[in-house]
């Protein structure tokens, strides 16, 4: 490969800055097993799916010991009960190999079976800063495979808000005809201020794809979609404790005094309705509260 452009240093410092991003892309992944972002077998699955991705570049006993539990005495009898070498790698397992360590996971760490009858419409709701928007967030970063729906507003974009990204930022005129047309599965003043809702058709087409969509909509946009499809997956989303939930909303300082008052009491009717929720989870590591509702659905 050495030749006048590309000397022998050259290529080794850029193998070299590929290894390193390689081994921080590992560990970032090692990070989400230990944080159960994703679990073991999810892992696996991504290995098996593209062995030379980072999962499948990840050898065996560095992927035992990411997970919660296992440490290097565990880590090397589950080596040799299972038949692995050492150096193996989680992209090169044999398909008795592939199958061992499944089924090992399995027994070990049963992943959650969807609950029955629920489907892979998600909507998730919970008091004001709680963490709806953290949580959802982390669940696009981490969960690629699960589309997050993007609302229609009246309110206008805030800075940084990109449109399509974070809502479609609409007129009042163009919020009445998609109204009007059908176009929304949910709508509902928020705040008692603008208007948001739920634009149908992305979700149709990615629940017809077999993907899994979360809503991160408020209470009465909840109801609405409990309505119009009963299967639907709910998830009320719990603050730590009432004083965190405080702590949060002031913390954010996005309101004034008289806002957050009024937010707040309406974050105690929004507790209330807690019970027509099908799933809780707990906000008190937004990772763990993304996996946990990640994994609902899986
Ligand atoms: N019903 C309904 N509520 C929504 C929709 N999109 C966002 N919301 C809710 O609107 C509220 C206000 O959202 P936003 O304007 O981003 O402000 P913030 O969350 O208060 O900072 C939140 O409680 C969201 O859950 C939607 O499509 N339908
Ligand atoms: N698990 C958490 N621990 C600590 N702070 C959090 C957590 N989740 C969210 N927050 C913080 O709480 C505030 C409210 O979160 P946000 O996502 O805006 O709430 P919501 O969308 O429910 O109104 C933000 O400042 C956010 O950074």
């Amino acid at each position: 490969m050495a030749d006048a452009q590309h000397p022998p240093e050259v290529d080794r410092a850029a193998a070299s800055r590929r290894a390193v991003a390689a081994r921080r892309e590992r560990a970032a992944l090692k990070r989400d097993v230990a944080t159960r972002v994703i679990s073991p077998q999810e892992l696996l699955r991504r290995a098996l799916a593209e062995p030379t991705s980072p999962a499948g570049a990840m050898r065996v006993p560095e992927f035992l010991t990411a997970i919660p539990a296992i440490g290097e005495g565990k880590r090397d009898r589950i080596l040799a009960d299972l038949n692995i070498s050492p150096v193996k790698r989680l992209g090169g397992l044999g398909a008795r190999q592939r199958v061992a360590l499944q089924r090992f996971l399995d027994e070990r760490w049963p992943e959650p079976t969807p609950r029955e009858g629920r489907s892979r419409l998600i909507v998730l709701a919970g008091p004001t800063a709680v963490g709806k928007g953290t949580v959802a967030a982390e669940i696009k970063a981490h969960h690629p495979e699960i589309l997050l729906s993007v609302s229609a507003t009246t309110r206008a974009p805030r800075p940084g808000e990109v449109e399509g990204e974070h809502y479609f930022f609409v007129s009042d005129a163009e919020f009445d005809r998609l109204v009007a047309e059908g176009e929304l599965l949910e709508h509902a003043t928020v705040h008692n201020r603008h208007r948001y809702g739920t634009p149908r058709a992305p979700i149709d087409a990615a629940l017809a794809a077999g993907r899994t969509v979360l809503l991160e909509i408020d209470l009465q946009g909840a109801r609405q979609v409990r309505a119009a499809e009963p299967s639907a997956t709910l998830v009320f989303l719990l603050p730590p404790s009432w004083d965190e939930l405080v702590q949060r909303l002031v913390g954010r300082g996005t309101e004034d005094d008289e806002e957050r008052a009024r937010r707040l009491r309406t974050a105690k009717k929004e507790l209330a309705a807690q019970g027509e929720f099908d799933f809780h989870v707990v906000n008190d590591d937004v990772a763990r509260a993304a996996a946990e509702i990640a994994a609902l659905v899986r």
